[in-house]
């Protein structure tokens, strides 16, 4: 329409008024692309002289600078949880390097060998902070709350480093820890006993496990009032949690997470509720110690109510994806499947309580002595694992003599850099291999450094324990007790990952697939855990 009125207009004129017309169109039109062109050309060298006069030379090398500040939002944005494993492959295996995006310093660590340089100085490249913001935003901390947990995220009496002394007791190895998993064990058993009087299951395998595991895992901490029994808190956890990573990016407007929002106050005050009430007395030796810290700090209850939501991510959001994964790992390929179930069946032992035969299986030997399904677990870590150990800089540091980490800068330690290292775990890094991590004698065993699975340094997970117990045994139970088979007798197809959200610590499936439970002779017998004689599985390097 546009292109007919100008046309019509220079076609009524003289052919030299013409040429006018068009000539000062062409002008006016090419002029303004010049300008165009010209200011893109000043802004581009501008933001690139700033860039480059902004970064010391001492600081790590700049990578992702094609268009500065923004190159780096681009690659996450195209490469997703793959950006990291990608930009050191392109870069050559650079030791650590920059990445500047507007107003933020990211410091890449790619080397194995920076990673416990990084971790040994706790003290000037923070993790507090991070829970910090976390409190703030995903949680909605009040102001009072975030100046308490502020106020010192640096000495060892500090809000975080001493919530982390006074809940360790209550999941390192001891009866705390056998009490934790024992009761989560109950719950889960109770649950597979009703599939049994079922005659079978089908289920969304992801959904199932999801249930069991947050029923059986915050039963097991916050005792006979946990508020996840409520159905509607229930369903309030699940509006909420995906949005965590969104509230913690804090880039697009409150509003766009109303709902996710909503569901997280109903959380706050169920919580509320249950600390006001007292509940927790009744809970585990760990939730009585978590709660004593925030009520010594002098945390208001309103704000108690909404860290239990913080408390709620540790403890479920990684160990149901990496129940799931286990899970479908083991029972996806026969082999597995027949191994591990050989080595669970060694620990089980028959004992006659009250004229009942009951079947027991013993802790200690699924963790110490199953090594096909240890192994199997670990490798779920290596492929599935993508925890972002992240740190910020509380002050000009020189990192191994070396690199200036400027103050304020963000450290990440990228769990898939180290997971998909072909120098540490071979040609063959991109096979899941559920028997790799069974060491042959003399055989030497790779960099456990490179194996993060539960982060590292002071701030690995404390909860590792538990979490690895809890999943092992539900696994050898499922494998004592059931076989699952894909539904309608189809094949195994694995979901593909790209949508995990980046706040866990492991993939989670972007689709849900569906199986069939069905009960293995025996499954109907009366089925016990036993946490007779302490042990743990090995898996990091710190407790190697
Ligand atoms: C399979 C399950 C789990 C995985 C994969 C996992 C993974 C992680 C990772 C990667 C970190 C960060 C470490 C770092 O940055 O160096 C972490 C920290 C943490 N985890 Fe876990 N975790 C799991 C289960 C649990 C459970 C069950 C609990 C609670 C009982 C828990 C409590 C925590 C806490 C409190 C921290 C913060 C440590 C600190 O501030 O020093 N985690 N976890």
């Amino acid at each position: 329409m546009l292109y007919t009125v100008v046309y019509t207009s220079i076609a009524d004129r003289a052919p030299d008024a013409k040429l006018d017309i068009a000539l000062s169109n062409f002008v006016t039109t090419h002029s303004t692309l010049t300008a165009a062109i010209g200011s893109f050309a000043a802004t581009y060298l501008f933001l690139y002289a700033f860039l480059h006069l902004t970064q010391d030379a001492k600081e790590p090398p700049l990578a992702a600078t094609a268009v500065p500040f923004l190159s780096p939002l681009v690659g996450l944005v195209k490469w997703s949880m793959g950006f990291y494993t990608h930009m050191r492959d392109k870069y050559k295996n650079l030791p650590i390097y920059t990445l500047r995006l507007p107003g933020i310093r990211l410091y890449i660590v790619n080397s194995t060998h920076l990673i416990p340089v990084v971790q040994r100085q706790w003290r000037i490249l923070l993790f507090p902070p991070v829970s910090a913001r976390a409190s703030e935003v995903a949680m909605g901390g009040s102001k009072e709350a975030l100046d308490i947990i502020r106020e010192d995220m640096v000495t060892d009496t500090g809000f975080m480093h001493a919530f982390i002394k006074a809940t360790h007791p209550a999941l390192s190895s001891g009866s705390a820890l056998d009490e934790l998993n024992g009761d989560a064990m109950k719950v889960l058993t109770a649950s597979l006993d009703k599939v049994v009087d079922q005659g079978s299951k089908k289920a969304s395998m992801f959904d199932w496990i999801r249930h069991e595991l947050l029923m059986a895992t915050t039963d097991s901490v916050y005792g006979p009032h946990n508020p996840l029994r409520d159905l509607g808190n229930e369903e309030a956890w699940h509006r909420y949690h995906p949005t965590i990573m969104f509230l913690m990016l804090n880039v697009l407007p409150l509003w766009a997470f109303r709902s996710a929002i909503k569901a997280r106050d109903q959380l706050a005050k169920a919580f509320r509720d249950y600390h006001v009430n007292r509940h927790y007395a009744q809970g585990s030796v760990y939730i009585q110690r978590w709660t004593e810290h925030f009520v010594s700090r002098g945390i208001p209850a309103d704000d108690i109510g909404r860290c239990h939501n913080g408390g709620m991510f540790a403890l479920v959001a990684n160990t149901i994806p990496t129940a799931f994964w286990m899970v479908y790992r083991v029972f996806s390929d026969p082999s597995v499947t027949d191994d591990c179930r050989k080595e669970v069946l060694k620990a089980v032992t028959v004992k006659e309580e009250n004229g009942v035969q009951v079947f027991i299986v013993r802790a200690r030997t699924i963790k110490e002595s199953c090594p096909t399904l240890v192994s199997t677990f670990q490798e779920v870590f290596r492929v599935h694992g993508m925890a972002n150990s992240v740190r910020i800089a509380n002050e000009d540091h020189l990192l191994d003599g070396k690199y200036l980490i400027k103050k304020g800068g963000i450290i990440m330690m990228p769990a898939r850099v180290q997971h998909h290292s072909k120098d540490v775990w071979g040609e063959d890094v991109e096979v899941f291999n559920a028997r790799r991590f069974i060491r042959k004698p003399g055989e030497p065993r790779p960099n456990p450094v490179a194996f993060r699975g539960f982060g590292g340094g002071t701030t690995l997970c404390p909860g590792r324990h538990f979490a690895t117990t809890e999943i092992l045994l539900f696994t050898a139970m499922l494998l004592l007790r059931f076989d699952i088979l894909p539904a309608a007798g189809g094949e195994w197809v694995m979901p593909t990952t790209e949508k995990s959200s980046q706040a866990e610590a492991m993939e989670q499936p972007d689709y849900d697939i569906d199986i069939e439970l069905r009960p293995r002779p025996g499954a109907d017998r009366k089925w016990r855990v036993s946490f007779e004689g302490t042990g743990e599985a090995a898996l990091v390097a710190e407790d190697l």
